[in-house]
């Protein structure tokens, strides 16, 4: 049973949903893992709808830039009374939900503090610290934001320049931005919200720099809001999208903070100028794993938005004939629609599902780590450097072919496609860029290589065990596990191409980092065949453990769509492995499953339980009714207050008269 069913609804959806197989209530507790969580999620979007100060004040699209601030702020501050009445306020997934089913996509003054800005303050402070600040907080006494990257540096973090010089006589850290290049620049958040900020500078300490640290700096008055001397700090300007939040920047001129200020839960700095080491010298990144092990999941549900918009409208969106010329079909009909979409709804369910798999790994390592062991850390950084970059960058291209989906409207604001297509391809860059994240994951598989050569195999973590396998003919017997050993020998032999590249432009006398470059982008290639490798399994073991029936054999299927999608996707790696006949008949696989899936696509996306206030698309709208609000959404643009506007009056006007005749 599809449970978006309602009176008054579009017929052509209606019909869509009644088709449907399956409960769409028992496929969101899969989605989100498990009844308890989705059910909360619909209690939250239900109690949201019932509250009036909550709603927009008007669409996004027709929001300057500093109303779409103002209204963040508003929505905040409401929200921070409300918040203890709605959601559990320990659940970080009900903090952000809510969030984004009240302010939406386009970022707020509190995204931050709460992914970025507290969880270091949580991870990386001491007992003493979190007493001092973790409580003001998380009352949001204070707005914090996470101050890495710099106007000259971003990816190299070695390179940083902003320095934390410890002065013993006064036991103070002093800040300083030595350079134009030094300045911060990007933080969400700091350009004009948040008073208080995690600072990543060069510890100095005797002249000897122990490269970057965390720091608690305070920026702002915490009466006046007005930067404290020593500060200076501002907007960036306005970006491709995300101009909900205010990214800034900062600088510091000889600004004093305390020694207890430095976040000393891993390194530390005695009081007479001893340095003591962090357990793992790469746990200060620790606030970034975090991050990324959440980006698959977050941006799963970023197509997923794109996905529900562009599925329901396909169901509504009559163009054409098939056979009966009589009527003209809904474009969901066409296998090249289906094509475009399908296999797209499969890659959001894939990323929900291995995002909530990392989110896990890196809830796991937290608690090793706290306990002392760092074992897992190379681990995570690989999987979560290699997913961050795959998932963004499929995301974006899903939401681009959803966009293309809807044809002219699809280009309008009214779909909304747009503006989630600039959020998310954000995620191409934030939290690493692709390309060097990539090159992270990269060394991983090169060193898994080398030790396969060294006849370590032995040693190799289950991920990469595959490596270690000779696998060099299929039985096209097709089921999963085939589909899986077809892109285990992709990944592998690119892994082992890339890997002798590099090694042979080694042996021929060139420098390590001359043959890393001359070998990258093969050593990427690697990587993405690796990380899809990673994400088809956890797919196919996440739909192995699915225990309703009905909701398995649809599954079954969409994973079908995937693998056969996948697999052709690839097929310049498995060129070696396949005969044409073989590919031929994966083809043919693949539109089976497109056409097998067709009568589920709509409960698919309704599964996904995305509100209308959430989704803000006129094209998405629960109630498929589109063209009576297109027509609605038209005539609330602000262009169309007035009948003649100035641009006529002054300028359009006098020109057609001074070229009459
Ligand atoms: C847009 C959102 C819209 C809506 C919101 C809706 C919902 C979401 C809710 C909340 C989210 C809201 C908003 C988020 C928006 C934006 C947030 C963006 C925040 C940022 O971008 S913060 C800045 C991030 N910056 C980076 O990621 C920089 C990338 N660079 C690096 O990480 C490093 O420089 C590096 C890893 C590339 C290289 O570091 P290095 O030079 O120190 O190290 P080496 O390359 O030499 O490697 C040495 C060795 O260390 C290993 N290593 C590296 N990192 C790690 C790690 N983290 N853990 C473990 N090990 C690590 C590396 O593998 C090497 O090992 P080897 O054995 O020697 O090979
Ligand atoms: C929406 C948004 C929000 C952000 N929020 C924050 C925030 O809250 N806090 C914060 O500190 N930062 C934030 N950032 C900054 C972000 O983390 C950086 O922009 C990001 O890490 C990329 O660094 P960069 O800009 O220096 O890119 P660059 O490194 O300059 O990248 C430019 C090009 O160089 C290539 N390149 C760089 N190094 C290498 C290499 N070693 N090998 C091969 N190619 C390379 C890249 O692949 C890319 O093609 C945000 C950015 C965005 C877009």
């Amino acid at each position: 049973m599809n449970q978006s069913i309602k009176p008054g609804d579009n017929p052509d959806l209606t019909e869509e949903r009644l088709s449907g197989t399956f409960d769409t209530n028992s496929m969101a507790a899969v989605i989100y893992g498990s009844d308890k969580l989705a059910q909360r999620r619909r209690e939250i979007s239900e109690a949201v709808s019932r509250i009036p100060e909550l709603q927009d004040s008007k669409p996004c699209p027709f929001m300057t830039r500093e109303e779409k601030i103002l209204e963040g702020s508003r929505k905040s501050a409401i929200l921070n009374r409300l918040l203890p009445g709605l959601i559990d306020l320990d659940s970080f997934e009900e903090t952000v939900f809510i969030h984004q089913e009240v302010i939406g996509i386009e970022g707020h003054p509190l995204a931050l503090h709460e992914s970025l800005f507290i969880p270091p303050i949580a991870t990386q402070g001491t007992d003493e610290q979190q007493k001092k600040w973790l409580g003001r907080a998380q009352r949001r006494e204070i707005i914090g934001c996470y101050a890495q990257t710099e106007l000259g540096h971003g990816s190299n973090l070695r390179a940083l320049e902003t320095t934390a010089t410890f002065d013993i006589s006064s036991q103070e850290f002093i800040l300083n931005s030595p350079t134009i290049t030094s300045l911060k620049w990007w933080p969400g958040a700091l350009g004009k919200s948040a008073n208080w900020s995690i600072v990543i500078a060069n510890l100095i300490v005797h002249d000897k720099n122990h490269g970057p640290h965390p720091f608690m700096v305070q920026l702002r008055d915490e009466k006046s809001h007005e930067p404290l001397p020593g500060i200076t700090v501002g907007d960036i300007g306005p970006k491709m999208a995300f101009n909900g939040a205010d990214n800034g920047f900062l600088g510091f001129e000889n600004y004093r903070i305390p020694r207890e200020n430095m976040l000393m839960r891993h390194s530390k700095v005695t009081p007479d100028g001893g340095y003591i080491r962090p357990p793992h010298a790469k746990i200060g990144y620790s606030g970034m794993v975090r991050v990324r092990s959440r980006m698959a999941a977050e941006q799963g549900l970023f197509l997923a938005h794109a996905l529900t918009i562009a599925v329901r409208y396909s169901a509504i969106r009559r163009q054409g004939y098939l056979e009966d010329r009589s009527r003209e079909v809904k474009v969901l009909d066409y296998q090249t629609q289906q094509h475009r979409l399908f296999p797209s709804i499969a890659r959001a369910y894939a990323f929900i599902f291995c995002g909530f798999e990392t989110i896990r790994l890196y809830d796991q390592l937290l608690i090793d780590v706290q306990n002392g062991n760092t074992s897992g850390m190379a681990d995570l950084h690989a999987l979560t450097s290699g997913l961050k970059s795959v998932v963004t960058h499929q995301t974006g291209e899903g939401i681009e072919q959803a966009r293309m989906a809807c044809g002219g409207h699809g280009y309008s604001m009214a779909s909304y496609i747009s503006e989630i297509y600039g959020v998310a391809i954000g995620g191409c860059t934030y939290e690493g860029e692709n390309m060097v994240m990539l090159l992270q994951l990269a060394r991983y598989l090169v060193k898994s290589i080398e030790m396969i050569q060294n006849g370590k195999s032995k040693n190799l973590g289950p991920m990469v065990a595959y490596l270690a396998a000779n696998e060099s003919e299929i039985d096209l017997n097709l089921g999963p596990n085939e589909y899986l050993k077809v892109f285990q020998y992709a990944a592998r032999s690119q892994a082992w191409r890339a890997t002798e590249k590099f090694q042979k432009l080694r042996n021929s006398g060139m420098s390590k980092e001359q043959a890393w470059n001359q070998a990258s982008v093969e050593l990427t290639r690697a990587s993405r065949l690796h990380t899809r490798l990673y994400i088809m399994s956890t797919f196919i073991n996440h739909v192995g453990s699915v225990v309703d029936q009905k909701i398995k054999k649809v599954l079954i299927d969409l994973l079908n769509v995937h693998i056969t999608y996948e697999v052709m996707d690839i097929g310049i790696y498995v060129q070696g492995l396949l005969s044409s006949d073989q590919m031929d008949l994966i083809r043919n696989q693949l539109y089976v499953s497109l056409e097998t899936i067709r009568p589920n696509a709509v409960s698919l996306v309704d599964s996904f339980q995305i509100s209308d206030m959430q989704l803000r698309s006129v094209l998405g709208r629960r109630d498929g009714n589109v063209y009576e609000n297109l027509f609605k959404w038209a005539k609330s643009c602000p262009l169309n207050d007035k009948d003649v506007l100035e641009s006529v009056t002054k300028y359009l006007k006098p020109m057609m008269d001074k070229s009459k005749l």
